[in-house]
């Protein structure tokens, strides 16, 4: 292990700074020597060609044929066509005066003089950046309170509008889906359209849609009279649209400085473009992932914000990491299981949770701590001589980092003055370029999704069976056993499936199951009518 002279060196040797931005990054945790950095340089003399590439508007996600362009939702002046640029200017121009009206009153619900309410239904990317920007600037007096469905769970949704309340009648609704189709995101919005028919109001004049251009949702908007529709394009990914209308709509409702996101954005942007290792943030990041998982996920990233405001950044930079960088196949079509886990909460509240194992359990993670250095707008009391609050939980982080890399936990810091618009805005650029290099470094498409796609078919077909086992119930008069059933069906080989379905449905009271509950082969069902 090295001295802490020698610590210290390292640490000042590779430390990054961001002067405008007030950002820090810290590798010198992360045991990579000189000759690694060496060999690595080949494989980033590659990964800032792709990413200029990339950001000249090259077909960078070539499953899908599209151009990725979320680089130049905060620098328009680089994408590639004048259309592109007017396009861009004009939606955030169009997002800040749609929501001057909103808090002024120009648009107002039509039984109240202002919307007091945010709800905004959405899944994925359509929901992640959202709600991690909401955590990152809630605060009593917001303009509008925002809630949010991001499931098909019909208990959540009865709790999200159980909390609204009367204040469904002042709220505005942003259902937000890039493809326009996503289920859960169709029966938010249904089940919200219901519960405003229940309430006597007329949804249409409450409704805002963030969607595709030409998407079912879009034209269903449209033909319904919705108030207003922002436009998401073909090529923005969900993972990457915190900053393009799917973010930037919310969050300028509730009062969060749009512009100077995207100016932190712009400027980190501007430093990850740097080609030279030292000197930029998202490769040090990159190269540091690469080390510590050996360039194969053999490692997971555990994010450990010590902020309570950064607390859905983990779960935020889950879908950014694992479903850019999650990939069975290379863009050579090698079978290479890529991938990078991240999971984590927030310190030091995870010190009393799963930390134990972090420093003495299974070595198979890489720590990444984000600090912020100013505690908080207010004084606070000292809780002992000469110590507040805020000191300790410097204290937690530099003990946790101390003690994990003593036990060979290696880390990264990466350290903020505040939680901003000007650092947010800059956090998310800076591992959305951490994951673009990544992706180069190891060779995959980090801009398709191809494995989602499975889940959803095999979960039309499960809606498909029940269809045809009701239908099959109803023209019955007779209760049926599950082989009778599948025989029936022609569905011998999805019984298994009619189970799950069948117990699914008693517990809903559709329809009646009798038998030995722990035994299926002896359950004979009939519909209740
Ligand atoms: O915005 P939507 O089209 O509704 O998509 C929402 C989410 O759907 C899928 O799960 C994709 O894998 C995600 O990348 C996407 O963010």
């Amino acid at each position: 292990m090295s001295s802490a002279v020698e610590l210290w060196q390292r640490y000042q040797d590779w430390l990054y700074y961001h002067s405008e931005l007030g950002l820090y990054v810290d590798i010198s945790r992360i045991r990579f020597t000189p000759d690694f950095v060496t060999q690595m340089q080949p494989k980033f003399v590659k990964a800032f060609a792709d990413m200029k590439a990339l950001e000249a508007g090259a077909i960078a996600n070539p499953d899908e044929q599209r151009m990725v362009g979320h680089y130049w939702l905060r620098t328009p002046e680089i994408a590639p066509t004048e259309e592109l640029r007017r396009d861009i200017t004009e939606t955030i121009d169009r997002i800040e005066d749609f929501t001057k009206k909103v808090h002024t009153g120009v648009i107002h619900p039509p039984s109240a003089p202002k919307f007091t309410d945010i709800l905004s239904i959405g899944i994925g990317g359509s929901a992640l950046g959202p709600q991690f920007v909401a955590q990152c600037f809630n605060k009593a007096d917001v303009p509008l309170k925002i809630s949010f469905i991001d499931n098909c769970d019909p208990d959540g949704i009865d709790l999200v509008l159980d909390l609204l309340g009367d204040r469904l009648s002042t709220t505005l609704v942003l259902v937000i889906s890039k493809s326009g189709g996503t289920p859960e995101a169709a029966n938010g919005m249904k089940e919200v359209e219901f519960a405003f028919e229940k309430a006597g109001l007329n949804f249409t004049k409450h409704a805002i849609a963030i969607t595709g251009v030409g998407s079912a949702l879009e034209k269903y908007a449209i033909a319904q009279g919705w108030l207003d529709q922002f436009p998401m394009y073909d090529w923005i990914g969900g993972r990457t649209s915190e900053l393009s209308a799917v973010g930037l709509v919310p969050a300028a409702l509730q009062g969060i400085d749009i512009r100077e996101m995207l100016r932190g954005a712009n400027l980190m942007d501007a430093a990850t473009r740097i080609e030279d290792i030292r000197q930029n943030p998202a490769a040090m990041l990159a190269m540091s992932w690469y080390f510590a998982s050996n360039g194969k996920g053999e490692k997971d990233m555990v994010v450990l914000p010590y902020k309570d405001r950064l607390l859905l950044f983990s779960r935020y930079l889950q879908q950014l990491v694992m479903e850019s960088l999650g990939k069975e196949q290379d863009l050579d079509g090698n079978t290479v299981y890529q991938g990078l886990a991240v999971y984590g909460n927030k310190g030091s509240t995870d010190q009393h949770a799963y930390v134990q194992q972090l420093r003495e359990g299974v070595p198979n993670f890489f720590a990444t701590f984000i600090e912020v250095l100013q505690d908080s707008i207010t004084p606070h009391p000292e809780v002992e001589a000469g110590v507040v609050t805020g000191d300790y939980l410097l204290g937690f982080l530099q003990g946790t980092r101390n003690a994990l890399y003593e036990n060979g936990r290696d880390s990264i810091t990466v350290t903020i003055p505040f939680v901003s618009e000007l650092t947010v805005g800059a956090l998310i650029a800076l591992y959305e370029r951490a994951v673009s290099f990544y992706a180069s470094l190891v060779n995959i498409n980090a801009y398709h999704q191809p494995g989602v796609e499975a889940g959803k078919k095999a979960g039309a077909k499960v809606l498909n069976l029940q269809q045809k086992l009701v239908s099959l119930l109803k023209s019955s008069n007779v209760s049926l056993s599950l082989e009778e059933i599948a025989t029936k069906l022609d569905a011998l080989e999805d019984i298994e499936s009619l189970y799950h379905i069948a117990r699914h449905l008693h517990a809903n009271s559709k329809i009646l199951l009798e038998g030995d509950l722990s035994k299926p082969a002896t359950l004979k069902m009939m519909l209740i009518v």
